[in-house]
């Protein structure tokens, strides 16, 4: 797919621009000259952390997802354009703290992503795509009475693809499920030409050092130890890049009302990650290899804590081509170099949870 010409000049509005996947999507939209419009949250020094370098190549709306009137006006700015895509990516994303700040995450993620989508409505705005990001969070853990509802590998793991049953365990996995579900309702009532992503765990530059990747990586350079909570389960990793290029792909190759899921296709226990990542530090010197030390208090609460993903993204592959580029060690010298080199950005000011 040729993405520079199919991006050039092309408008693209973007929530949750300055997070994590949100920035990587951002710069790679300015660097395939779009005409980008990203709706970040206003806040009280009204600064940027992980787009600030992009903004002169930015038309930068600040607002509230949760509050409509400022949805609608961010959008409202994109009247005049036609063929518009819309990559909706802002959410309250983390697991745990979802159970920290239960109605926030509903909030932002359920009541948000319907503000987009009626505003989108409500102006008649002429869209092409609009890419609804959802997670690998909502399969949860397989139920006892659908274990004959999952495809399996040749190994015999479940496989988890657009066809698999959904079993949420988390306020936040919930709140993205009827997020996708509201994206679809719009499809089937308005004909809106939507797409829900479900995107498997990310890692890579910039990502908030409260998820596993970056709280063990600023851990281990900062001290001699890495605590850490759970360990046994298991997650599909795929590198922010590689997601980035999924979202791209999906928005201008995929079908309207359809789901599209991706990720690495192969995962690991977050025991093996950590001793990988703790590896892969030490053979470059960044670190003297610290010593693991298990701490039950950042457990998640009760039976929430999903067991196991492991993507099946052929959907994806074949209709568009798209799979993973960067393996698991390359990735991970890449997270370690952007943590060792911008220490401005989290050193001495990490809650590691
Ligand atoms: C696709 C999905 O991916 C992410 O959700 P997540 O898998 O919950 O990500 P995480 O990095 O917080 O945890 C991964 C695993 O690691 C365990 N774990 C152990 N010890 C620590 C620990 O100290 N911190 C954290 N955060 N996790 C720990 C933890 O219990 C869990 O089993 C989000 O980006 C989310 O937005 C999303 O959509």
């Amino acid at each position: 797919m040729d993405l520079n010409t199919a991006l050039a000049d092309r408008p693209v509005f973007v929530t949750g621009a300055d997070g994590f996947v949100g920035s990587h999507l951002t710069e790679r939209l300015v660097d395939l000259g779009a005409d980008v419009h990203v709706f970040v949250r206003a806040t009280s020094s009204g600064e940027l952390n992980n787009i600030r370098h992009l903004t002169d190549s930015l038309t930068v709306h600040r607002g509230d997802l949760r509050d409509q009137h400022s949805v609608r006006e961010a959008l409202a700015s994109l009247r005049d354009h036609s063929g518009i895509i819309v990559f909706h990516l802002a959410a309250q994303a983390h697991v745990g703290e979802s159970w920290d700040r239960p109605y926030e995450t509903v909030d932002t993620n359920v009541n948000g992503t319907l503000n987009l989508l009626q505003s989108i409505v409500d102006l008649d705005l002429d869209v092409t795509k609009v890419d609804t990001a959802g997670t690998s969070e909502e399969y949860g853990n397989v139920k006892e009475e659908m274990t004959d509802k999952h495809d399996r590998g040749e190994d015999g793991r479940v496989l988890l693809s657009e066809r698999s049953p959904v079993n949420p365990t988390s306020v936040y996995a919930t709140s993205k499920l009827a997020a996708d579900f509201l994206t679809m309702n719009y499809h089937d009532a308005y004909g809106l030409p939507t797409v829900t992503t479900r995107m498997f765990n990310n890692y890579g530059p910039r990502q908030n050092p409260r998820y596993i990747t970056g709280t063990i990586i600023t851990q281990a350079l900062e001290r001699e130890i890495v605590e850490l909570g759970n360990l046994e389960p298991k997650r599909d990793l795929c590198y922010v890049q590689d997601g980035v290029r999924g979202h791209l792909h999906v928005a201008l190759a995929g079908s309207s009302g359809e789901q599209y899921v991706y990720g690495y296709g192969e995962n690991i226990s977050m025991r093996d990650w950590t001793n990988l990542i703790l590896d892969v530090g030490t053979d470059h010197g960044y670190w003297e290899r610290p010593e693991i030390v298990q701490d039950e208090g950042r457990y998640r609460p009760g039976d929430s804590d999903v067991e196991e993903l492991l993507v099946g993204y052929e959907k994806l592959n074949e209709e568009t081509g798209w799979e993973p580029q960067v393996s698991w060690e390359e990735g991970i010298q890449r997270t370690i170099d952007w943590y060792a080199n911008n220490t401005d950005a989290w050193y001495g000011r990490v809650d590691w949870r």
